[in-house]
């Protein structure tokens, strides 16, 4: 089972960039937002080297039984054994660029949680989304530790509880970390919608812990 939540932040350092986290107030799961866990400055320059990462693919996903290209471009990054299937494909993982590797040292050290993969996505423009799921494929746990990091454009990240059908939504911005783990994706469902507001690129980071088999 994952680590139970815990957020050292109370107690971090005044040098850390990672200050404020909010906790969400919302049933059945733990939701943590750190709206500034990188600073702009550092968020600029991680936007343009995640930008020129060679593997960014147009994945295929699968959609009401048809086989379609995915509205954004995706990588998939993890240790040896890490490999996962989302969206009706098997994917192998990619080795950690040094990049994405000293990402989740800094997230890992701040939360606690240990990752061991990550998917990477790229929304070209408002026109790429990614439609209503959970992350909770079997080999991530019965309560997955999720963390996802944006970069760019800012872009609304919507949520609706299984069984009562609340909704929230969020933005998230650039330089933001969104902790998802508990019941989150037991409960809760979660999409980034398309906008016709003129959005420049994003790249989002969810960091993961695929279990042993
Ligand atoms: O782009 C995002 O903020 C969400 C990504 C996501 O839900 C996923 O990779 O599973
Ligand atoms: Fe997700």
């Amino acid at each position: 089972m994952a680590a139970a939540p815990s957020i050292r932040c109370s107690s971090c350092r005044a040098s850390d960039v990672t200050a404020a986290w909010t906790r969400l107030d919302w049933p059945d799961g733990d939701f943590r937002l750190a709206p500034s866990f990188w600073s702009t400055a550092e968020s600029d320059d991680l936007l343009a080297a995640l930008d020129a990462l060679p593997d960014w693919r147009q994945h295929r996903v699968r959609l009401f039984g048809r086989d379609v290209p995915s509205p954004r471009l995706s990588a998939w990054y993890g240790d040896a054994g890490t490999g996962y299937r989302y969206s009706g494909h098997y994917h192998e993982p990619l080795p950690w660029p040094p990049l994405l590797q000293r990402l989740r040292e800094r997230i890992a050290a701040t939360t606690g949680h240990r990752f061991n993969a990550v998917l990477a996505n790229r929304y070209r423009d408002g026109g790429d989304a990614m439609g209503w799921h959970s992350d909770n494929e079997p080999e991530l746990g019965a309560r997955p530790v999720i963390a996802s990091a944006s970069f760019g454009g800012v872009r609304r990240f919507l949520l609706r509880h299984r069984d009562s059908g609340r909704r929230e939504a969020l933005d998230l911005g650039h330089g933001s970390l969104l902790l998802m783990a508990g019941d989150s994706q037991r409960c809760w469902q979660h999409a980034v919608p398309r906008t016709r507001r003129a959005i420049g690129l994003r790249i989002n980071l969810t960091f993961r812990l695929i279990q042993p088999p």
